[in-house]
């Protein structure tokens, strides 16, 4: 055991002691005992000398539960220092002194969108809830403050339910979707579903009054039971969401997604003014979009871009939605120059396949909408070399309490 000083935050979210020691639930300027782990990690055993900025962590699962990083700190620097992990990144990518907006925060117990791990105990009972730091291990969950209380309120029933379920044999997972219809359920389980299964999910859905319940494999995913029609609203269009489609994390962080991503539009266009919406999803940026612009939107997954599809169409808006794999097939310069801007919004890992074709383009504005910081910094930097100069840099606390960061940055030239 060893006494240490914290001198910064890490990218992570853990306290750095000199070395560099990742330390975590410590705090800049904090002297703590701390038990070497590996060779870059300590494990904190005591606080000797608090922050002034340490506060009481709301949860009882904090420090155990692999969800939260950051609950012990208060909440005007954590908003800096997550700010600052977006100016760090433009900075890498050589973005010096751009002006990041202040971080949009978002309230507590928002969360619409989790995904559970499921366990089989010895006794036959099925755990639910999110794992602990670093293992496979499951924390029975009894709350959290970052999602739903309507979603942990159903997890003990669930539980209960999933008790019969065979086709849990060890291990499995509850991606559970809070759509206008009700909460959605995607089961992914470790053996197939049998008869009595699908009859006990019919039932949980019936006892629950829940539309729908998904089953999902590596290869797909496919409807084990459903009572009611599900639709989800994304900005006054009704749309019937795949099992297990992608939903932005919360909705007042959506919402200022989508204002950031429409005050990043060009000023001045014509009527016929075309937006691509790249990495489109069910269409919760191409919606708004469409209000102001004639949007196509590119989707890789078949039943997102289908539900996208179904929803304009029914509600006779300007967008064209096409299945479309952007890793494989980007949309090329002779392609990008129909466009007034591209919105983009990949997944976690970036999008350095089009943001390549956008560098060889004509185009002249690009609005990135990134969940990594790290990865809009390394697109970015292909982006600076091809001339593009930022715009507008907005931080979205999608993440409450996690190091991760949601952005929205609008690339012009
Ligand atoms: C971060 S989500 C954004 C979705 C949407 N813009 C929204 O706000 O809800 C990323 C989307 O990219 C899609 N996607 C992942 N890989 C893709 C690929 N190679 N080509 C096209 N779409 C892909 C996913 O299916 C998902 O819908």
């Amino acid at each position: 055991m060893s006494e240490y000083r914290i001198e910064r935050m890490g990218a992570g979210g853990d306290g750095i002691a000199p070395g560099p020691l990742h330390i975590s639930f410590t705090l800049p300027g904090e002297r703590v005992e701390a038990l070497p782990a590996a060779k870059d990690r300590a494990t904190l055993v005591e606080v000797l000398e608090a922050s002034a900025e340490r506060v009481e962590a709301p949860c009882r699962h904090f420090t155990v539960c692999g969800g939260c990083a950051l609950q012990h700190w208060d909440e005007h620097p954590y908003a800096a220092w997550k700010r600052g992990r977006l100016a760090e990144a433009l900075s890498r990518a050589g973005y010096e002194d751009v002006e990041v907006a202040p971080m949009v925060p978002t309230p507590r117990h928002v969360r619409q969108r989790a995904d559970f791990g499921l366990e089989r105990l010895a006794d036959g009972r099925i755990e639910i809830g999110f794992h602990e730091r670093g293992t496979t291990n499951l924390i029975p969950m009894r709350e959290c403050h970052v999602v739903q209380p309507e979603l942990v309120a159903l997890l003990p029933r669930l539980a209960d339910a999933l008790r019969g379920l065979n086709a849990i044999r060890r291990l499995g997972s509850a991606l559970i979707n809070m759509l206008d219809s009700g909460p959605d359920i995607l089961l992914r389980t470790d053996m197939p579903l049998s008869m009595p299964d699908r009859r006990l999910l019919a039932a949980f859905a019936e006892a629950e009054r829940l539309p729908r319940i998904g089953w999902g494999t590596k290869g797909g995913t496919e409807i084990a039971a459903q009572i009611l029609p599900v639709r989800h609203n994304l900005s006054g269009v009704t749309v019937t969401p795949p099992p297990g489609a992608f939903l932005q994390a919360s909705v007042p962080g959506e919402a200022a997604i989508i204002e950031a991503v429409l005050a990043g539009l060009p000023k001045k266009r014509s009527p016929r003014a075309r937006v691509a919406d790249l990495f489109a999803g069910i269409g919760t940026l191409s919606f708004p979009l469409a209000k102001h612009v004639l949007v196509e939107a590119f989707e890789g997954d078949p039943a997102a871009a289908e539900a996208l599809r179904a929803g304009a169409n029914a509600a006779q808006m300007r967008i064209q939605a096409e299945r479309r794999d952007l890793a494989r097939q980007p949309l090329l310069p002779a392609e990008l120059k129909n466009y007034v801007a591209v919105v983009l919004d990949p997944p976690f890992a970036g999008a350095p396949e089009q943001v390549a074709q956008i560098a060889r383009s004509k185009l002249e504005r690009l609005i990135y909408v990134s969940c990594s910081p790290a990865a809009l910094g390394r697109d970015a930097a292909t982006l600076r070399a091809a001339g593009f100069k930022i715009l507008q840099a907005t931080p979205v606390d999608q993440f409450l309490w996690s190091p991760h960061l949601e952005s929205v940055v609008v690339f012009a030239r």
